[in-house]
């Protein structure tokens, strides 16, 4: 049973003393996740592919290419050599690029611990087999759900990494997992709550991706508030259908790691997956706006493979369909809104109910549990 948003007390220096924590990639996401488990007093070391990154990190205090302008603790280790990163680590926070974690879990393998617990900050699905990152470590290093975790929610890393304020949820299948990974994670600015929903957790990583990219595109063409407020609506209950139709519960949907999420990312001209999704809506072809990203739009990436489930679940996410249309050319981003559909995608008659009523959801969720009701 899922128990969401149950607060948790916030780090205070002392509850994490001796903590010992890694987390995997130094990118944007991982240096700031590793600067909060710092201010929460873990103790962590964070691992960096390349040792000029470490040596930045470590001598420097400083993440210059992906967080130009903030200080990171002085607590904070840095080291480009796995086996040092992962010694004695309970809690390995994995942030690299989802296409590349079964890999870096390959990688990492011969230097865990054997009581540690995996948690994903990764908002992708794998291409080549649709699955989630929690399903990724399972299958690559055969772990337990009770050692796998997952945390998500409103993060533009940068907003953080400046001590803005905000709130995650962290997820275990195993409530007391859950609450370990979130004190570790919970500095003054930045609340963690605790759910057991990974599937649903996850998803709304994934899937506010995809609205962010349309939202971004409308953007590009020059529309305003109306359509992205139809958007960002319609689109999350084409979220919270597809993820019910998954295992998900719907209120995971609407709590951080859905709705919160989805409104950061929609909003923010920080987003990747925004900037993306605008730079499409401008003109540019999908290959030029690769090219200009600097940093991982997972959206981009994530469009088929979810679409793919989404057709074997019997779910139909137009947002998301439109968006495919236009990343492969074969729309203009003009047409993209609920409002523009053309006559081949106008929704059927069971699409129209304005959101997916309740009835509809529990129906759904009756399907998953097996009950006919
Ligand atoms: N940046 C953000 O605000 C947030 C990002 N995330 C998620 O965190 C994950 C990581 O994203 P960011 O840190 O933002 O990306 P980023 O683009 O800032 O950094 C990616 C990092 O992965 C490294 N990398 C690339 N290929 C690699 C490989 N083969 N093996 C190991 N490392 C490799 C890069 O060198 C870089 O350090 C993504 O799934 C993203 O959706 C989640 C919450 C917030
Ligand atoms: O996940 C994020 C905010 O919660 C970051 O979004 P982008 O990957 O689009 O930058």
């Amino acid at each position: 049973m899922s128990t969401n948003s149950i607060p948790v007390v916030r780090g205070n220096g002392t509850r994490n003393r001796g903590r010992k924590v890694a987390v995997i990639g130094s990118g944007s996401w991982g240096t700031t996740f590793a600067k909060i488990l710092t201010d929460a007093g873990c103790d962590v070391t964070i691992w960096a592919r390349r040792p000029e990154l470490a040596n930045e990190i470590q001598v420097a205090r400083r993440n210059t290419q992906y967080l130009p302008g903030i200080n990171l603790p002085k607590g904070l280790a840095a080291t480009s050599d796995l086996a040092t990163a992962l010694r004695g680590a309970r809690l390995v926070f994995l942030a690299v690029p989802s296409q590349t974690l079964r890999q870096n879990l390959l990688d990492i393998e011969p230097f865990l611990d054997r009581r540690s617990v995996l948690v994903s900050l990764v908002k992708g699905v794998e291409k080549t087999t649709t699955m989630r990152m929690s399903e990724v470590i399972a299958d690559t290093l055969d772990l337990p759900p009770e050692r796998i975790g997952a945390v998500s929610g409103p993060n533009i890393a940068l907003e953080i990494a400046k001590e803005q304020p905000t709130g995650a949820v962290a997820s275990c299948v195993d409530l007391a997992v859950a609450e370990e990974i979130a004190t570790a994670a919970s500095a003054p600015y930045f609340r963690t709550y605790v759910n057991t929903d990974v599937i649903g957790t996850e998803l709304g990583g994934v899937l506010k991706n995809l609205i962010a990219l349309a939202i971004g595109i409308v953007d590009g063409v020059g529309y305003g508030e109306n359509t992205k407020a139809a958007i960002i609506t319609r689109g999350l209950a084409e979220m919270t259908e597809f993820s019910v139709a998954s295992g998900a519960d719907p209120a995971t949907l609407s709590g951080l790691a859905g709705l919160g999420d989805l409104i950061a990312t929609c909003q923010s001209p920080l987003s990747r997956n925004n900037t993306a999704g605008r730079l499409i809506g401008q003109g540019y072809s999908q290959e030029e706006t690769r090219e200009q990203m600097q940093q991982v739009a997972e959206g981009i990436t994530s469009v088929p493979p979810v679409l793919e489930l989404a057709r074997e679940r019997g779910i139909v996410m137009p947002i998301v369909e439109q968006v495919q249309m236009v990343l492969s050319g074969t729309m203009a981003p003009a047409n993209l809104g609920p409002h523009l559909a053309t006559e081949d995608d106008v929704p059927r008659p069971e699409q129209r109910l304005e959101a997916p009523a309740e009835g509809r959801w529990r129906r759904l969720v009756n399907r998953m549990k097996g009950n006919s009701a």
